[in-house]
């Protein structure tokens, strides 16, 4: 990336001490001045780049975000705060990088990043750090930046746990060299079911941004060809070899530039991968809303000698908000077929977060042979339509 115009008398006293490293100086900070940086998703790690690529004196960044401020995200996501809590995250992360530089140009891509948009966004940037939060949109991102030959500086985090990586079609592995096949949809638990330590999206966040800088400015080794792994409980970072796949549907042979955005990794392209072909349970699963649960429960019918209200979600969750009556048993539980207490002839209401992992429940519950119900929109419709005091995550 080329250098661009000197710096003046007020960015050198500024950027003093990044001037002060031999491996960044004027040259250095005047890249990073030059610099088209794309930040996906002002989270958890979104939040922490975005603050230090502001500060280290980025000249441009793009946020892609269509998502608004929640006041769940502030325990991680410090670019927005207690007053931004339903705006936009793109104005609020706009105004928590001016802040910090005001000389930075913010581009807000306030909308979801998809297969028809992907590439004329990544098109306009130098690098992209993709802080996303979902599988469908990291092989996006990764397809989109391998066809460009855009670095793609990716990071992810889980509880305690956290890696990242430069992916770099043609210098090293792309992100579907190492991760070639998208798990199925709820296949992998997200922050939102397991949750996530807040310094942790801070670690990999920061990780994330000094890539950044040192591709920027080409100081030290990008991150490329290997996988750092972080567990914040044993405070312990280690770094696996990764490689590039000759055979990859993103950057090699494999590849097929006329297929959509994403299109090669999805879980309908692998081979015997579930939904796949078949007959779609959904079509046939039943499902009540919660207003007539909640009926149900106030009738009595769910007291465990005519019906029951089955809750599958993990013990955290219930730690937080549980709907009364309800029974537990996780999904874990369920998968090792665990007994469930149904009354003879009785029927089982399963209850999650959203719906979707009791649907799951319910379709493993009706194979051997229970009568089951899934609950449509899970306890956050119930906090929603039924009883709004109660907390929610
Ligand atoms: N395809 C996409 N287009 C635009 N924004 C995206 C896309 N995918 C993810 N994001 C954004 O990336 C961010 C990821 O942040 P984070 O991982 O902290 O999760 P969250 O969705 O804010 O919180 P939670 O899942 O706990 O409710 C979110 O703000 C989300 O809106």
């Amino acid at each position: 990336m080329p250098p661009g115009p000197d710096l003046t008398a007020q960015e050198r006293t500024r950027y003093a001490r990044h001037l002060l490293l031999p491996d960044l100086g004027v040259d250095g900070q005047r890249r990073l001045r030059a610099a088209r940086v794309l930040v996906v998703g002002a989270g958890g790690l979104g939040s922490p780049a975005l603050l230090y690529l502001a500060a280290a004196g980025v000249g441009t960044i793009g946020v892609v975000d269509d998502d608004v401020v929640d006041v769940t995200n502030l325990q991680r996501q410090v670019v927005h705060g207690v007053a931004d809590v339903g705006r936009p995250k793109t104005g609020s992360a706009a105004d928590a990088v001016h802040a910090i530089s005001p000389s930075t140009e913010v581009v807000q891509h306030t909308a979801r990043l998809d297969a028809s948009t992907a590439l004329s966004v990544v098109a306009d940037y130098d690098l992209v750090l993709d802080g996303a939060d979902n599988f469908p949109t990291r092989y996006l991102v990764g397809d989109a930046c391998a066809r460009l030959g855009v670095p793609h500086v990716w990071g992810s985090v889980f509880r305690f746990d956290g890696q990242a990586s430069v992916w770099w079609a043609g210098e090293g592995p792309c992100y579907a060299c190492v991760f070639p096949r998208q798990p199925p949809p709820d296949a992998v638990p997200s922050c939102a079911v397991g949750g996530v330590l807040g310094a942790v999206c801070a670690s990999i966040g920061a990780v994330m941004a000094t890539e950044a800088v040192k591709l920027v400015t080409g100081a030290g080794e990008p991150l490329v060809g290997r996988l750092l792994v972080h567990d914040a409980l044993r405070q312990t970072w280690d770094a696996v070899p990764v490689a590039a796949d000759p055979g990859c549907r993103v950057c090699g042979s494999g590849a097929d530039a006329t297929r959509p955005l994403g299109w090669a990794t999805t879980p309908a392209v692998t081979e015997g991968a579930p939904g796949a072909g078949g007959d779609d349970p959904a079509s046939v699963r039943p499902a009540v809303g919660v207003e007539d649960l909640r009926v149900l429960l106030e009738d009595g019918a769910l007291d465990g000698s005519r019906g029951l209200l089955l809750d599958v979600r993990e013990a955290g969750e219930r730690e937080i908000v549980t709907i009364p009556g309800a029974v537990w048993l996780t999904m874990g539980d369920l998968r090792a077929g665990a007994p469930v207490p149904v009354p003879d002839g009785g029927r089982v209401y399963v209850h999650c977060k959203t719906g979707a992992r009791s649907a799951e429940a319910v379709d493993l519950l009706r194979a051997r042979g229970v009568d089951a119900v899934n609950v449509e929109g899970g306890v956050l419709a119930w906090v929603r339509d039924v009883d709004p005091h109660l907390p929610t995550y």
